[in-house]
């Protein structure tokens, strides 16, 4: 269900790199919303500002220009590194396609890492719910290295939900998954949004992988340029193809 209130929102987000022949814009001004319960893809050509729009707004990186809110918290307003750390653990889930779990530690110790973190005890109900719906039951023991590509982003999306985060950003998750993986996982995704309320938003490059989500962003020379609704493969190939072809 769509509420009215942004889990994120963003406004006039720009970003740049680089000075003088090298400078690169890489958000030109974007405002965006997220909005809770929903599940929203960002797609683009290669160097159009994805990875840049999810990190400004998932407090990952400042932006250059800009506000970004995390609910009722402005996010571009907290200039002490505690307390934006602070934020991205309690209230921010990342997905990233490395999976990014720690080796020495087993599958439920990875999930159950952002409350170690925090001095925390976890929620048993929630963690048995999210460990459940991921079907790791057979798996908290091992270590990364003991489990398949899979599995290891499956350990990677429980730690990014065990927390009841207000929205959850995956960059890529499917980059490193075999196509029976990525569709596992998508539909936990999907799930996620429709069963537990949660809000995602994912970078993808794959039109397959978009048609799960509510939404799909387009975004080229780091402007927001379009914007789909209920997306089909054939929509989001479509559109992609004359964002491509502009570019070229
Ligand atoms: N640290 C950096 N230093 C210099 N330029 C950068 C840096 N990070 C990104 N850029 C540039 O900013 C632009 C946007 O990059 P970004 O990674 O956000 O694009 P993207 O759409 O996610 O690309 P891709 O689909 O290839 O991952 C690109 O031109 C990129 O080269």
């Amino acid at each position: 269900m769509t509420q009215t209130i942004a889990a994120v929102r963003a406004s006039g987000l720009a970003k740049r790199y680089g000075a003088g022949d090298s400078r690169v814009v890489a958000l030109a001004g974007v405002d965006v919303e997220f909005r809770r319960g929903e599940f929203t893809a960002i797609m683009g050509p290669s160097g159009s500002g994805k990875s840049t729009l999810m990190h400004c707004a998932a407090g990952l990186d400042r932006a250059d220009e800009g506000t970004v809110w995390i609910g009722d918290t402005e996010l571009t307003a907290l200039r002490d590194d505690d307390a934006l750390t602070r934020l991205r653990r309690d209230r921010v889930g990342f997905v990233f396609q490395a999976f990014n779990l720690l080796p020495t530690l087993t599958a439920l110790e990875n999930i159950t890492l952002p409350f170690d973190l925090a001095g925390r005890k976890h929620d048993q109900e929630t963690l048995d719910a999210v460990i459940a719906a991921l079907n790791l039951q057979n798996r908290l023991h091992h270590r990364p290295s003991q489990l398949s590509g899979g599995q290891q982003q499956r350990v990677a999306c429980a730690r990014a939900l065990v927390t009841r985060p207000e929205v959850v950003f995956a960059d890529e998750p499917t980059g490193a998954l075999d196509s029976a993986a990525s569709a596992e996982l998508l539909g936990f995704l999907r799930r996620s949004v429709d069963a537990l309320g949660r809000t995602v938003a994912m970078v993808t490059h794959e039109p397959s992988a978009a048609t799960y989500a509510d939404r799909v962003l387009f975004l080229k020379d780091g402007c927001l340029v379009d914007e789909i609704h209920a997306p089909t493969a054939d929509s989001v190939l479509e559109r992609m193809k004359s964002l491509e072809k502009a570019a070229a």
